[in-house]
Order: structure tokens, then sequence, then C-alpha cells
């Protein structure tokens, strides 16, 4: 751990752009849960109806490779295509029951919304504390989730003042920006900032989004595994992986003073 602390040099990097859903607050899970619970729903239907066997979709495997970190619909697109559903594409403003790739995704939304109108929402305390020491060093903020509750989310956390720009998946869907894995959200924040890619870190806890980084040619993309997921985080493009961003507060650091 000391290693890693002293292997960043923080001096080189103007602003830090931080992933939400896993990183920031602990909303990776009810995501993966409400996409199973969704999924789980339409495969058993759609087997039934067809005499085939009902294939569960895996809130671990499935959720990471293909949904984690990409845009609602991107997520609906590719887990369907994995199983070889094709559904017509239907338009953002689709009502939960229609059976379009948009339906489906807002019909997931729909559960995200009930528990996070039910819930409260968790933040990583060893990520709120690098937070704050990087604003004590002069070092700049931003978000950059998929995610369309990126801005609910920030504020139920209490937050959303710790970061100077936000790019979310309103954001995305307003400027047409493709999602992660393609660098786009990100290159966009650090535009928005007026900082080079690599005067920049991103900070990630998804395959599509350490991938997004290492496509952007941002300065450093560290990895946060939460989950045993260190080695397919480092192949996808992070430079170092960190348990908890914790970590990376160096130990002379006065707690008092950030
Ligand atoms: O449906 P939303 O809230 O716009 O979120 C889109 C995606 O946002 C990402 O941050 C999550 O990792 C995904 O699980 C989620 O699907």
């Amino acid at each position: 751990m000391d290693d890693l602390k002293n292997e960043i040099d923080w001096s080189r990097y103007e602003a830090v752009l931080f992933d939400l859903d896993g990183v920031l607050t602990a909303t990776a899970k009810i995501h993966s849960i409400c996409w199973k619970r969704m999924f789980d729903a339409f495969l058993k239907r759609r087997a039934a109806e067809r005499n085939e066997s009902f294939e569960p979709f895996d809130a671990d495997q499935d959720y990471k490779a293909y949904v984690d970190g990409r845009l609602r619909y991107d997520g609906v697109r590719f887990f369907l295509a994995s199983r070889g559903i094709e559904l017509p594409e239907g338009a953002v403003d689709d009502p939960p029951e229609r059976e379009t790739v948009c339906g489906l995704g807002n019909r997931k939304d729909a559960m995200v919304g009930e528990i996070l109108a039910a819930e409260q929402v968790d933040v990583f305390e060893g990520s709120i504390r690098l937070v704050r020491w990087l604003l004590q060093q002069g070092i700049r903020t931003a978000v950059v989730s998929a995610s369309k509750n990126c801005p609910a989310v920030l504020q139920a956390a209490g937050i959303a003042e710790m970061f100077e720009q936000r790019i979310d998946g309103h954001v995305a869907e307003a400027l047409c920006l493709p999602g992660k894995p393609a660098p786009d959200t990100y290159l966009k924040a650090a535009e928005i900032l007026g900082i080079a890619p690599e005067k920049a870190v991103v900070v990630e806890d998804a395959i599509s989004g350490v991938q997004a980084g290492r496509a952007g040619g941002f300065g450093l993309v560290i990895g946060v595994d939460r989950h045993g997921d260190a080695e397919r985080l480092a192949d996808h493009g992070a430079d170092i992986v960190v348990k908890d961003l914790g970590e990376l507060v160096p130990e002379t650091a006065n707690p008092q003073e950030f």
C-alpha cells in the first residue's frame, strides 16, 4: 500500500475525474440488483413463451461484462446481444411495459427509482477522504458517470458540492456523446475543465470505465477493485489498482486539515 501512495506524483496532475457508482457511492449494487430483477423477469417470460430453458442474468459476471459503466440503453442492447436477442430500439420516453431496448431500460430505472426513494445512499468514506485531500491540494475534481440518476445520487449522498463539473447520462444524451468504453464523456469533462487529458486522472471500478480512461490518453487510470477484479481492471487499462481510495491519501496528511 505504501508503494502505491508513493507511486503517484500528484503534482503531475491538475484534475481527477471520478466515476460515481461503486467509486464514490455504494450504488453499483442497486444497479446490479435492478438489472437482474428486470432481465430475469423478461428472460423467464420469453423462455416460457418459446418453450426454452431459462438462463438467469448473472448479477456478477453479466453485470460486469455487459452493463457496468455503460449508458442505460447500451447496457440493455449489449446484454441482449450476448444472448442473441434483438429488440426494437424504441424511444427514450417508452413506458416501462413496452418491449423495446428503451422500454426495458426504463423498466429497470423505475426499480432504481423506488430504491433510491426508500433507502439512503452510502458513500465510500475512503473515496471522500481522497476527494477532500485532493481539493486541499488545489487539484480539481469532476464526476463522469453514465447514469441519469447521477445528480440525484450525488445530492442524496450530500457530496454534489465537492465536484466542479459533472458529465452524466443526461449530458451524454444531450451532446450525443458515446458512453464508456468510448473515452468521449471523460474527454468532455477534461475539455470543460480546460485540462489536457494527460494532466488528468481517471478513477473507475468498471472494465468499460478503465477502457475509456486508457482510450482517452489520460495521465493515470486508477482502478478501484471492490470485488476481486484487480487483474481484469489492470488488463483493460488501469495503471494501478486499489481496494479503497483512502489508501492513496498520504499518511502524513493531517485529517483535521481537509
Ligand atoms: O440507468 P442509469 O441510472 O442512467 O444508469 C446507467 C448506468 O450507470 C452506470 O454508472 C452503472 O454502472 C450502470 O449499472 C447503469 O446501468
